[in-house]
């Protein structure tokens, strides 16, 4: 049964600093989220998490800059490897984290969704037809027969945004700026972005627009200093519109 569950979560990065011995001295009175170790100094980005979330559930990660979000986003994608602790994902995931992730940028639009197609378990028959249905949503005019690394940003989001959601996912995972294209893209995007979304079993999206957490989401984990601080049903976190 699709499930995240997650003991003990930590991630750390360490910080190779030019000044690391004067920032190592002023961090030994400290007790925050920075440590000094031997040659570095190494910042706790998610400190301790422990979490379950269960099939049917749709969760906003929120909190202020630095909180953590996007660092558990990326633990649960198996961008970061944890240092420590428990993490057991069951479905298949998929992520609108970073647009062109997992694209090969020496080849066209339409040859990497052939190829995620393809790897997908789709016949060469399927990935074709999906392409064409993908390049149609994607609206890249002939853009979608160049190498991916000359799109700009936007184009990147239009062509990852109709790859991604082509496809729903056991667990979607996705970060709020996928939400953010030009006005007339997500007028299109928003029917298949809802139909990703009720076809996911679990959602997890990150995000500091409490619009997108009351449209979206059941439960709230707020995050502060790679800590969870609250964690509970939206009208429970967010009782007063806040
Ligand atoms: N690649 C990295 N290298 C070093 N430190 C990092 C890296 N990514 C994140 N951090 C640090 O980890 C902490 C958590 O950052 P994260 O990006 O997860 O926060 P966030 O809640 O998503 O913030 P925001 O709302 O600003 O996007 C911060 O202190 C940040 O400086």
């Amino acid at each position: 049964m699709t499930h995240i569950e997650a003991e003990g979560l930590a991630i750390e990065f360490p910080l190779y600093h030019h000044n690391a011995r004067s920032l190592k001295k002023r961090l030994l009175a400290g007790h925050g989220r920075l440590k000094a170790e031997d040659s570095r100094v190494v910042v706790a980005a998610l400190r301790g998490l422990s979490f379950r979330i269960e099939r049917g559930e749709r969760v906003a990660l929120i909190g202020p800059n630095g909180a953590g979000k996007s660092t558990l986003l990326r633990t649960l994608a198996g961008i970061y490897e944890p240092v420590a602790g428990r993490l057991i994902l069951e479905g298949e995931v998929g992520s609108l984290i970073d647009a062109l992730a997992g694209m090969d940028p020496l080849l066209t639009g339409r040859e990497n969704i052939v190829l995620r197609g393809l790897y997908r378990g789709m016949t060469e028959m399927a990935a074709s037809r999906l392409a064409t249905e993908i390049v149609d949503f994607a609206g890249l005019g002939e853009f979608i027969d160049l190498p991916v690394r000359g799109y700009s940003s936007g184009m990147g989001v239009r062509l990852g945004f109709a790859l991604a959601t082509a496809m729903a996912p056991d667990i979607l995972l996705m970060d709020e700026w996928f939400l953010a294209g030009d006005a007339d893209f997500m007028a299109r995007a928003e029917e298949r972005l809802t139909r990703l979304v009720t076809g996911s079993e679990i959602l997890v999206i990150a995000t500091h627009d409490m619009t997108i957490v009351r449209k979206w989401c059941t439960r709230v984990i707020r995050l502060e200093g790679g800590a969870i601080v609250a964690d509970g049903p939206v009208a429970k976190i967010l009782p007063d519109g806040g």
